[in-house]
């Protein structure tokens, strides 16, 4: 026989979302029980953005070094992997240990409870012989992980997900990374920088599909300029594994590697929920939600699992909405209009709102303008290291979209985010003064071939 215990709210999964989340509340004096059945905090501080960002520094370290020829006299640069191994381990992910991150939580007044969450009806959570009723309600923040596609051999081969590729301590001396998304790119170009072999095979007709064509094409050139092998508008049919791994792709070729990396997008954990016992769909792709994050009678969903964009920031933004409607206090519902996203390859490309494509399958006045960084004066004194351009795209007389590609690409898209967010008019933004000798000032010069 169950236990039951009688709380306000259950929040399944203390990832990015759900720890802001059951944090928030507790902090407003609900009852509130956060299951985590890995570690608190999630993805993003032990196997995402966090570490991964650590990677992209030290190869941005190794780069920049590489730049001193020319500017400023010699260098010899010796890449060395154990400082970035110790770094994520000492100072990102306490060994992955989550010590640290579930104090945070209670003391917060957040009850902490480690297992594996199921939904059993309305309002109901059983985590082992445990069964939680909610009276406000569950909010589902269960995340997503690793996508593996079905090709044929690769069940059961050791390959590497985003978790062992950031957990290894050696670096293979070659690897093969399938899907040249955000998760391909920025791997691949940190481990090139220290050395390994590095070749994308990427299904679709370019890498980093989902942004402009141009952020394409950047990052095909910078990745070839650090050694990576890139290989599009091919999938693999088959995978061997024996000493390292051989990949046959469908055209017949086939490429090898010591170490295997699938990087082919991500799954929402969805399955094993038991939401078809409050009338949702487990085998949907992801939780369709409101814009008060709504899924269901008492069910917020928040974070990867809705897919509108698997971003931490987009976590903690679903996160505020659903725990401003949990505690009645209104405020503004979900606006996806000005979402940005950063690519962290050296040139960082910032993006925001719609590309162009977007934008004109949307209907309307699209305009877009376009300035390389290397044009603008910044651009030009950066010399090496200054590929990159800014693009902006206009609906009417606002901003719908942007791209910042280039040195500090991920800080210039914040610029363009308070544009399209605040919607406001090009004729403001015409008459905005605009820092010399900065990147951003190339925003500017963007704006005026707007045509
Ligand atoms: C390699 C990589 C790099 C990334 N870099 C960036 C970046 O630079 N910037 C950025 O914005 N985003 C980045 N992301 C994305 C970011 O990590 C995610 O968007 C973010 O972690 C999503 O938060 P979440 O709360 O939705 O899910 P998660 O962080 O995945 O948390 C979900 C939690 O739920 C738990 N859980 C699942 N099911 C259950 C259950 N039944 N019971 C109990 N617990 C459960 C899981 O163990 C997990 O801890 C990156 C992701 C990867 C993989
Ligand atoms: N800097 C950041 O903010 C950051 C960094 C990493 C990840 N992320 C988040 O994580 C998400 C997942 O990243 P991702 O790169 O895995 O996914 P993705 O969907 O961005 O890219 C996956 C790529 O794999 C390709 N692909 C799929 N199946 C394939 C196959 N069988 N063979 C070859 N290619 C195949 C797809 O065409 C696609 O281009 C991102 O969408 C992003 O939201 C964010």
């Amino acid at each position: 026989m169950a236990d039951v215990r009688n709380v306000d709210v259950v929040v399944i999964g203390l990832g990015v979302g759900g720890e802001e989340a059951g944090g928030r509340l507790a902090a407003a004096g609900l009852d509130v029980i956060g299951v985590e059945h890995r570690l608190v905090g999630g993805e993003c501080p032990y196997w995402g953005c966090i570490p991964t960002k650590m990677m992209v520094r030290a190869g941005s370290a190794l780069a920049e070094a590489r730049r001193i020829p020319g500017l400023a006299g010699d260098s010899t640069v010796t890449p060395d992997w154990a400082p970035v191994a110790r770094r994520i381990r000492e100072q990102a992910t306490d060994n992955w240990d989550d010590k640290v991150a579930v104090d945070r939580f209670t003391g917060k007044g957040g009850h902490f409870v480690r297992g594996t969450a199921t939904v059993t009806g309305p309002g109901r959570v059983r985590v082992g012989d445990v069964s939680y009723v909610a009276s406000r309600g569950v909010v589902v923040a269960t995340g997503t992980a690793a996508f593996i596609p079905p090709i044929d051999g690769l069940a059961g081969t050791p390959y590497w997900t985003n978790r062992e590729a950031v957990e290894t301590t050696v670096l293979p001396s070659s690897l093969v990374i399938l899907g040249g998304g955000a998760i391909g790119c920025e791997f691949a170009q940190v481990f090139a920088r220290f050395g390994v072999q590095v070749t994308i095979v990427e299904g679709s007709g370019r890498i980093l599909a989902m942004e402009e064509p141009e952020s394409s094409e950047v990052a095909a050139a910078v990745l070839a300029a650090d050694g990576v092998t890139v290989r599009t508008g091919v999938h693999s049919s088959s995978v061997v594994h024996s000493d390292g791994f051989t990949v046959t792709l469908d055209d017949g070729s086939t490429v090898t590697g010591e170490k295997l990396l699938v990087a082919t997008g991500r799954t929402a954990r969805l399955k094993d929920l038991g939401l078809e016992t409050i009338g949702l769909d487990p085998a949907a792709r992801f939780l369709d939600t409101d814009d008060r994050m709504r899924a269901g009678d008492k069910v917020w969903a928040v974070g990867d699992v809705t897919g509108h964009g698997a971003f931490t920031h987009m976590a903690m933004y679903e996160a505020d909405i659903a725990v401003r409607d949990i505690l009645g206090q209104g405020g503004p519902g979900a606006d996806y209009r000005a979402l940005p996203r950063v690519t962290f390859i050296d040139p960082e490309i910032g993006a925001v709102g719609l590309t162009e494509k977007q934008a004109r399958d949307a209907g309307g006045d699209v305009r877009v303008g376009q300035v390389q960084l290397s044009y603008t004066s910044r651009g030009f004194v950066h010399g090496p290291g200054n590929e990159g351009f800014i693009k902006v795209v206009a609906s009417g007389d606002r901003l719908v979209g942007a791209t910042t590609a280039g040195p500090a690409g991920g800080e210039m898209i914040g610029a363009l985010a308070v544009a399209i967010h605040g919607e406001v008019p090009l004729s403001t933004l015409a008459s905005q003064i605009w820092a010399y000798p900065t990147f951003h000032r190339g925003i500017g010069d963007a704006l005026k071939t707007l045509a």
